[in-house]
């Protein structure tokens, strides 16, 4: 558990694993922190350099003043990843953390290698989508958009298990802040012409039941890049890394192997 101070915000990031294993970088959705990985960490083949982070607003990272822009987060991401010196990760992005990913490679291909675009497109929502839910954030709390949010990140067979509660309670923790100034980002982004104009391989992971970015949203933008591969997970929402974390890990160790990362 460290801090880093971009200049701009402190982020708050955890590295695990050994100096010299092979780089995967975490970035995380809206409304979760770096716990989101926690499930499928365990089940990933020994000796990789896991980093994970905690966006601005989110976690225990420093909460600057909403609106973000994407600029910014992929900014945050860059200058984490030179301060803890990764070059050539595979990249794991799910939601705004896969449009950190594509931005990220756009500006800086150095430092990706791979990346897997989960739950994610090259524009997610519209504008007016994300007015609507920036203004529910500030009139009413997250909790007021939280019952919405869990129908989305989650099939409705585990919306009825107890471990719903978990990660409902680690939305509402976010800042209200945090959760609107990344809705802004999202809102401003459409990486439609940078992604189509990216080379390199690309796994796409979406979920059935994902009401956030449904499959055929995350497959448009995966088609983007050539060669590309695809990946359904069944019985899953915006979340597979938590609804079915053995088939996530497994399809990502597999990817791992055949781009020559382990
Ligand atoms: O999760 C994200 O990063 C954006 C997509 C989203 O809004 C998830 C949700 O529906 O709450």
């Amino acid at each position: 558990m460290q801090i880093f101070d971009t200049g701009d915000v402190r982020l708050h990031y955890r590295v695990d694993g050994p100096d010299d294993g092979a780089p995967v970088v975490f970035a995380n959705s809206l409304g979760t922190d770096l716990r989101l990985w926690d499930p499928i960490l365990p089940l990933l083949p020994q000796g990789l350099r896991i980093i994970r982070f905690d966006k601005r607003g989110h976690g225990l990272s420093s909460c600057p003043p909403a609106p973000y822009s994407m600029g910014a987060l992929i900014t945050d991401c860059e200058r984490l990843l030179d301060h803890v010196g990764v070059k050539e990760c595979v990249f794991v992005g799910l939601s705004i953390g896969g449009m950190i990913a594509q931005g990220l490679a756009v500006k800086r291909l150095d430092l990706i290698r791979a990346m897997v675009l989960s739950n994610t497109a090259a524009k997610i929502g519209t504008p007016d989508l994300w007015a609507e839910r920036i203004k529910g954030v500030e009139h009413g709390g997250i909790e007021s958009l939280a019952d919405a949010v869990m129908e989305r990140w989650f099939s409705a067979q585990f919306c009825a298990t107890p471990e719903l509660e978990l990660w409902r309670n680690m939305l509402v923790q976010q800042t209200a802040a945090g959760y609107a100034g990344c809705s802004a980002a999202i809102s401003g982004t459409d990486f439609y012409t940078p992604t189509s104009g990216l080379r390199l391989p690309v796994l796409g992971i979406a979920g059935s039941e994902d009401g956030s970015t449904p499959p055929d949203l995350v497959r448009e933008t995966v088609d983007l890049i050539p060669a590309s591969r695809f990946h359904l997970i069944r019985k899953a929402g915006h979340l597979p890394c938590v609804e079915q974390p053995a088939e996530y890990a497994r399809v990502l160790t597999d990817f791992l192997k055949s781009v020559g990362h382990i």
